[in-house]
């Protein structure tokens, strides 16, 4: 899969298959192409080559908000709330695009329970602890099965980031599939079962998170080794893709 803006390629022959229940964890520098290549999943930017299958129907062409009804959500980069509306109506306007399923308001509530006190504050006066719970929450309204996170910690205080993923643990526990782009290589070797690393639009490695030690992750991010696959990546094609997939023209 390809994907530019303007002349520029931000995204180059990725080959990504995403196997149901994983955690997969996007890193790579600044500009390597992470948030490009969400987006590109979640329609939110169009793909220049290649498909986007998901459960093998190909869904290159389809819009945003087919996709969520599909069971693909996106929590962008920077949150994009609606500020001036309430928590609860940031909440209750993500549910008519979405599947039914577990995640509703109680629910959600449940998963974030600070945000209780907040459903009639306006989203644009939280804190960004407060703000990413309800970018979240937002996603999980629309019972994904596939949830991608762009940078959920970023500007965040240590304490609000472990909030957050404290609260993702009882997310993942609920057996929804995670696609996290971070940059704590920390909390990705803590959290992620496979670490996919981008250079330049490319990915240079793919690998369990257990096989790949930190000093290996900086080693790609930074493009001091050779781009390589490492062992069961691509081999994993030979699994059944249950969700997304993405192949290259
Ligand atoms: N809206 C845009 N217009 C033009 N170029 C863009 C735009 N967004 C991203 N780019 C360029 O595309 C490339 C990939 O950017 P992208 O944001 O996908 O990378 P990233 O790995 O997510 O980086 P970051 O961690 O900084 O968000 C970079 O060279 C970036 O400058």
């Amino acid at each position: 899969m390809n994907a530019h803006h303007g002349q520029l390629p931000a995204v180059r022959n990725v080959s990504l298959h995403v196997h149901q229940g994983e955690i997969l964890a996007l890193v790579g520098a600044n500009g390597a192409g992470k948030t490009t290549l969400l987006r590109t999943l979640a329609g939110a930017h169009r793909a220049s080559g290649g498909t986007v299958w998901w459960d093998g129907e190909d869904i290159t062409g389809a819009p945003a908000h087919q996709r969520v009804s599909r069971g693909l959500a996106l929590v962008p980069e920077g949150r994009r709330l609606f500020a001036s509306m309430t928590v609860r109506e940031n909440l209750l306007v993500a549910r008519a695009a979405g599947r039914r399923g577990q995640w509703g308001l109680d629910t959600v509530l449940d998963a974030f329970p600070q945000l209780r006190p907040k459903l009639d504050a306006r989203a644009g006066d939280l804190s960004g602890g407060q703000q990413q719970a309800v970018a979240i929450g937002r996603a999980l309204m629309t019972n994904p099965r596939l949830l991608l996170l762009d940078e959920v910690s970023l500007g965040l205080s240590p304490l609000a980031v472990q909030g957050v993923y404290d609260a993702l643990r009882g997310v993942m526990g609920q057996g929804t599939t995670l696609v996290l782009v971070e940059q704590d290589l920390q909390r990705v070797q803590s959290v992620a079962s496979r670490i996919v690393c981008m250079l330049e639009g490319r990915v240079v490695t793919d690998a369990p998170a257990d096989q790949l030690t930190r000093a290996q992750i900086t080693a790609h991010y930074f493009g001091a080794q050779r781009p390589e696959s490492a062992p069961g990546t691509h081999s994993a094609a030979a699994n059944t893709p249950r969700h997304a997939q993405q192949e290259a023209a």
